[in-house]
C-alpha cells in the first residue's frame, strides 16, 4: 500500500482542483509567439497578426495598452488584428492581451488553468522604452493586487491571484547573441518574473549555426549578468555528505535539471499544422525536402519547454514567483512607502504605533502607514489565536469541571478583549485602507499618465493649428495676388472670388 504525506495528499487535491498558472511571451513579431502557445496548447488561443476577430476559440482580453502616437486614435491590438494601409506608417506601440484556457490531464484528472499573457506591438517600435514600461507596469500591477489582498482584514475567498509565473522570452534569430535590447529587457523584467529565454524558429538554423548561437547567448548571458531561470543542479557530488543520501526520485530531478542546463536556451519549432506521415497525424512542419516533426528531440526541444511549463518545473516556478520575487517586491515596497529603519523589531513599531492608539485619528488613506499595518496585522493573526486558545482552554475546562482553569481562562479573555476591540475596531479600519491605498495609487498614476498625454496632444492641436493658419495666410497671399494680375490683365474676377477679398 501507498502511503502519502499530508502535503503530498495536499497537493494531489489542489492538482485536481486545478492549479493557476500565467505565462507570458515577449519577442519581436513574427518570431513564432502566437503558434508556439496555440501548439503548446493544441488550441487556437492566440491570434496571429492581421488574423481577424473570431479565429480563435475566444477573443483575448485586451488587459493595457500605449499608443506611441499619442494623437492616433488607434491602439496596438486593433491594428494588429485588422490591415489598414493607410495606418501601415503609424508606430503600433504595445497591448497586452490575457487569453485563459483550461487544461486537463486525462491521465490523473489534473487540471491547470492556464493564462496566457501576449504582448504584440513589442519590439516593432522605434522607441520601444514605452513597451518596457507597459509590461512592467503590467507585471507590477499584478503584484499589487496580491499585496492589496494580503493586508485585507478580511480576505476575499474567491480572490484570483493573476501574478505571472514565467516569461517566455523569444531571442531574435540573428545568430549572434543577444542584442542591447534584449539585455536590457530581461534585465529590466527579471525582477517581476522568471525569464526563460527560447529560440523560435529554430528550423532556420543549421545544427552548427544553432550550436554556434546558443553558445553566443550563453556568453553574453554570463558576460552582461542577464538573470535567466536557472535549471538549478549540484555539480559537486562530494558536497553531499553520504548521510545524506539522495532518493532515486531527487537524483532523477538534478539529471533532469543538469540536461536542462546543459541544452539552454531552449530552441524551438512550432506548427499548429498536422501533417500525415505514414497513415499517421503529426504536428510538424513540411518544407520542400522534407518534414520535421516539432516533438523530435533531435531538431526541436518544444516538447522538453513543454514538460518544463506545464509539469516537471511548474511548482518551482509558482513557489520562485511568491517567495522570491513577490517576497522582494513587497519588502521594497513596504520599505519603500515607510521610509523603514530595518533595525526597529517589528515588536518596537507595534509599540510605537500603538502607544499613541487613544489619541489615534485615523489618517486620510495612504501607503506611508503600509508598513506599520503590517507589522500590526501579523501581532493581530497572533492576538486573535491566542483569544482561540484560551477560548479551548475554557471550552475544555467547561467540559472538565474544573472551575480554577475556567476562571483564570476567562478573567485573562475579558482583559485581553477590552484591550483588543479598542484595537480591533482601529486596525480593522486601517488594514482596509492598504487595498484602498494601493488603488489610489494606481489612479493617481492613470491621471498623471492621461495627463501627460492630454498635454502632448495639446501641443500637437497647437501645432497643427499654426500650421493650418500658416497655410490659410499663404493661400490667401497667393489669391491676392492672382487678382492682382487678373486686373493687370483686364480679366474681372467672378462675384463671389472679389468680394470674398
Ligand atoms: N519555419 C518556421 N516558421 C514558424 C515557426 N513558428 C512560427 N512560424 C511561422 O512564423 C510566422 C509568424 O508566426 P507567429 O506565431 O504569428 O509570430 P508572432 O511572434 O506571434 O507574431 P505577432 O503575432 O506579430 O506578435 C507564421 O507564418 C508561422 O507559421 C517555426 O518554428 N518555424
Amino acid at each position: 500500500m501507498n502511503f502519502l504525506s499530508s502535503s503530498a495528499l495536499r497537493r494531489k487535491k489542489d492538482t485536481r482542483r486545478g492549479v493557476k498558472f500565467t505565462i507570458m511571451v515577449v519577442g519581436q513579431s513574427g518570431i513564432g509567439k502566437s503558434t508556439f502557445v496555440n501548439t503548446l496548447l493544441d488550441t487556437k488561443i492566440v491570434p496571429h497578426k492581421y488574423e481577424p476577430i473570431g479565429t480563435t476559440i475566444d477573443e483575448p482580453k485586451i488587459a493595457s495598452f500605449s499608443t506611441i502616437d499619442d494623437s492616433s486614435t488607434i491602439n496596438a491590438a486593433v491594428f494588429q488584428r485588422d490591415f489598414n494601409p493607410a495606418l501601415a506608417d503609424q508606430e503600433p506601440g504595445i497591448a497586452i492581451t490575457e487569453s485563459e484556457v483550461e487544461i486537463l490531464n486525462k491521465g490523473d484528472y489534473s487540471r491547470i488553468f492556464l493564462n496566457v499573457i501576449n504582448t504584440p506591438g513589442f519590439g516593432d517600435n522605434i522607441d520601444n522604452e514605452v513597451c518596457f514600461e507597459e509590461i512592467i507596469n503590467y507585471l507590477k500591477q499584478q503584484f499589487d493586487i496580491v499585496l492589496a489582498e494580503e493586508t485585507k482584514f478580511k480576505r476575499n475567498p474567491k480572490f484570483k491571484d493573476t501574478r505571472v509565473h514565467a516569461c517566455l522570452y523569444f531571442i531574435t534569430p540573428t545568430g549572434h547573441g543577444l542584442r542591447e535590447l534584449d539585455v536590457e529587457i530581461i534585465k529590466k523584467l527579471s525582477k517581476y518574473v522568471n525569464i526563460i529565454p527560447v529560440i523560435g524558429r529554430a528550423d532556420s538554423f543549421t545544427k552548427e549555426e544553432l550550436a554556434d548561437f546558443k553558445r553566443n547567448i550563453l556568453y553574453d548571458i554570463e558576460k552582461f549578468n542577464v538573470p535567466v531561470f536557472q535549471f538549478t543542479y549540484d555539480d559537486d557530488e562530494e558536497a553531499i555528505p553520504e548521510e545524506d543520501e539522495m532518493s532515486d526520485e531527487e537524483e532523477n530531478i538534478l539529471s533532469e535539471n543538469k540536461y536542462l542546463q546543459s541544452i539552454q536556451p531552449f530552441a524551438i519549432i512550432s506548427s499548429e499544422d498536422e501533417i500525415e506521415i505514414d497513415g499517421k497525424s503529426i504536428k510538424g512542419r513540411q518544407y520542400p525536402w522534407g518534414f520535421i516533426d516539432i516533438h523530435n528531440p533531435e531538431y526541436s526541444d518544444f516538447k522538453l519547454l513543454k514538460n518544463v511549463l506545464l509539469s516537471t518545473h511548474l511548482q518551482d516556478l509558482k513557489d520562485l514567483t511568491h517567495d522570491y520575487l513577490y517576497e522582494n517586491y513587497r519588502t521594497e515596497k513596504l520599505r519603500a512607502v515607510n521610509g523603514i529603519n530595518d533595525e526597529t523589531t517589528p515588536e518596537t513599531k507595534k509599540k510605537e504605533f500603538l502607544g499613541s492608539r487613544d489619541s489615534y485619528i485615523p489618517e486620510p488613506p495612504s501607503l506611508s502607514n503600509l508598513n506599520a499595518l503590517a507589522n500590526i496585522k501579523d501581532s493581530m493573526i497572533l492576538e486573535e489565536q491566542n483569544e482561540k486558545d484560551f477560548a479551548n482552554i475554557l471550552d475544555s475546562a467547561q467540559l472538565n469541571s474544573q472551575p480554577s482553569i475556567s476562571s483564570f481562562a476567562q478573567e485573562t479573555i475579558s482583559s485581553q478583549k477590552s484591550i483588543d476591540s479598542k484595537n480591533r475596531s482601529q486596525l480593522r479600519l486601517l488594514s482596509e485602507t492598504v487595498p484602498y491605498a494601493l488603488k489610489q495609487e494606481q489612479i493617481q498614476q492613470r491621471k498623471q499618465k492621461l495627463a501627460e498625454l492630454e498635454a502632448k496632444s495639446a501641443k500637437e492641436m497647437k501645432l497643427k493649428e499654426e500650421a493650418l493658419e500658416k497655410k490659410a495666410l499663404e493661400l490667401k497671399l497667393r489669391e491676392q495676388e492672382l487678382l492682382a494680375k487678373m486686373s493687370e490683365l483686364g480679366i474681372s474676377g467672378n462675384a463671389s472670388f472679389a468680394s470674398d477679398n
